[in-house]
């Protein structure tokens, strides 16, 4: 049976005659329906998109023949990861050939928002010559501040040094040494709403992200701040800045991504100082070319030789390793996620050990999926294959160890997170040969599957404790799925690591955390 691959958004020619060229059948079928496209997507092997298809857990149930998704760009927040890594299909994007591109745009869109170069040539060609109207402001020796400064803010911010700017950055993930080698001054976002003349956003939309230039920010900016957003809609609140644009507190405001897209209506439409563009900031014929050969090229190389490259969800591996070696991939990416997301950017450096049978192994892929596991809470480009480099970047010092002996276990991976207050340990094993499980969490002695949404619980060891959090939970309608835990000392530091059916809200975590003897609540999700 020949090796199909269907391109299901519009993408450069190059793509597919790549893809021909190498022998592989390929559809090209842009604009169909969600409906239309479970229809046909059973007869591929290969499916190359950019950000119109949505590859949701539906479209994966009826994908039979599916081994690899290719996004031509960036965000991945289009894919269902998980239900792809449930069904064993690979998701790959293409972290860097679409960077240069998005950042101009960004930089477009500032001078477009200090000029108001939209309404000036509207209002130009109206015939009304309003030249009093139409004041802008020098670029030159004003504050920009950058809310993440990864791949496209730093480009960002390396060009508005070139234009004389002052760069602030806000992102908890850059190191001090990576922000003086990218020329920028690291900073609160208290500090940055505080300084900055404009404002723009490079980082992925998560947990975290979402709403970050909320209303209340909004409220804290300077005023007549000017705002740009390429990076992913739902960063800013709309409406709240609908409403600080009518008041006056920001001066401009550029939009090339919004909460729902494609926006056809949006109350932000004809604010005075609103400009907007439709998702264009990847769009120049440059960036197509590059994402598309790199996206057909990987999709290629997976489907005719196993070979993997940037791979979200799997690290790079030759075909006699992978059996071997993938039930410890799940271990370690889980290790690795769960201190990122307890720790999170306070890791200095981490250390990855094997103990007994995963001494024998290639520790390579192991310690590519604790970074990928510490670092994808935080960045969308991280996979197994770049998070060695990443993680090189911002100053994370990464050591691996090997011990030939054998301890409690036959087999163990055991990562140890250094920050400025010492180290913390989480280790875990396999049972059996394929299921992984926690064996120690942060030195308390447990044992737990890592899945799905969890909370992680640090209380002092009383009687009753179980019964309020069961209560607490219970009249939120959050149902426990299991519970485990461990403890330091009888009466001393508890530990309890608890599955739960629904991830608890921002107000659930609060209520927990009031519970008596309670001193940490970290929602977590693996
Ligand atoms: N408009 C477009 O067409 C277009 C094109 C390309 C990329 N994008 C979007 O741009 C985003 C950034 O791309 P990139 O290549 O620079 O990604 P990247 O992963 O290199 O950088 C993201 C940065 O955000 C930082 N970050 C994460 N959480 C943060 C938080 N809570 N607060 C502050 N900073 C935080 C990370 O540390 C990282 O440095 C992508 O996620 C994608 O969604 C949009
Ligand atoms: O494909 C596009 O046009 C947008 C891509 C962009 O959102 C990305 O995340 O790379």
């Amino acid at each position: 049976m020949s090796i199909k691959v269907l391109i299901s958004d519009k993408m450069d020619p190059r793509a597919a005659e790549i893809f021909r060229e190498r022998g592989i059948e390929v559809d090209e079928r842009p604009g169909r329906s969600p409906d239309a496209l479970k229809a046909i997507i059973g007869d591929y092997h290969g499916l190359a998109i950019r950000s119109s298809t949505t590859v949701t857990a539906d479209l994966l149930e009826a994908a039979d023949n599916l081994k690899v998704v290719g996004r031509a760009g960036i965000g991945v927040d289009n894919i269902d990861i998980p239900a792809a890594s449930a069904r064993g299909v690979v998701v790959m994007n293409t972290p860097f050939g679409n960077s240069i591109t998005t950042a101009e745009h960004a930089i477009a869109l500032m001078f477009a928002l200090a000029r108001q170069l939209p309404e000036a040539d509207a209002s130009t060609q109206a015939g009304k010559w309003e030249k009093s109207k139409f004041m802008g402001v020098e670029l030159t020796g004003k504050t920009l501040g950058l809310i993440g400064a990864g791949n496209i803010g730093s480009i960002v911010a390396a060009r508005a040094l070139g234009l004389k700017m002052k760069v602030v950055a806000f992102d908890p993930f850059l190191s001090p040494e990576r922000a003086l080698e990218i020329g920028v001054e690291k900073v609160d976002l208290d500090t940055l709403l505080a300084r900055a003349d404009f404002i723009t956003l490079h980082t992925p939309l998560t947990d975290e992200t979402r709403g970050i230039l909320s209303r209340d920010a909004l409220a804290r900016t300077k005023k007549g701040v000017r705002i740009i957003n390429c990076a992913r809609g739902g960063l800013i609140d709309e409406a709240a800045l609908k409403d600080a644009l009518d008041s006056g507190q920001v001066a401009g405001a550029a939009l090339d991504v919004f909460e729902t897209e494609p926006a056809k209506e949006s109350p932000l439409f004809g604010t005075p100082g609103f400009i907007s563009t439709p998702h264009l900031g990847a769009s120049t014929r440059e960036a197509q070319v590059n994402v598309a050969i790199q996206v057909a090229e990987q999709l290629s190389d997976y489907l005719l030789n196993g070979a993997v490259s940037n791979a979200l969800n799997m690290p790079s591996l030759t075909a006699e390793e992978a059996p071997r070696v993938r039930p410890y991939m799940g271990l370690a990416e889980n290790l690795g996620k769960l201190v990122g997301q307890v720790i999170g950017d306070r890791v200095k450096a981490i250390a990855v050990e094997v103990e007994g049978d995963a001494a024998e192994l290639n520790i390579k892929p192991i310690t590519g999926a604790v970074l990928a596991g510490l670092m994808g809470s935080y960045s969308d480009s991280v996979n197994m294959v770049n998070a060695p480099v990443l993680a090189k970047d911002r100053g994370l010092d990464v050591k691996e160890v090997r011990h030939s002996h054998e301890g409690d276990y036959h087999t163990l991976v055991r990562v140890t997170a250094t920050t400025d207050e010492g180290k913390r340990r989480v280790a875990g094993t396999l049972f059996g040969a394929d299921n992984p499980r926690l064996v120690h969490i942060f030195d308390v002695g447990i044992e737990a599957e890592l899945s799905g949404p969890m909370l992680y619980i640090v209380n002092q060891d009383t009687p009753g404790f179980i019964g309020a959090l069961g209560t607490t939970l219970g009249e939120n309608d959050i149902n426990i799925a299991t519970f485990n835990l461990g403890r330091r000392t009888v009466g001393g530091e508890a530990v309890a690591l608890v599955a739960v059916d629904s991830q608890p809200s921002k107000d659930v975590v609060k209520k927990l955390c009031a519970i008596e003897g309670v001193r940490r609540v970290v929602p977590l999700r693996f």
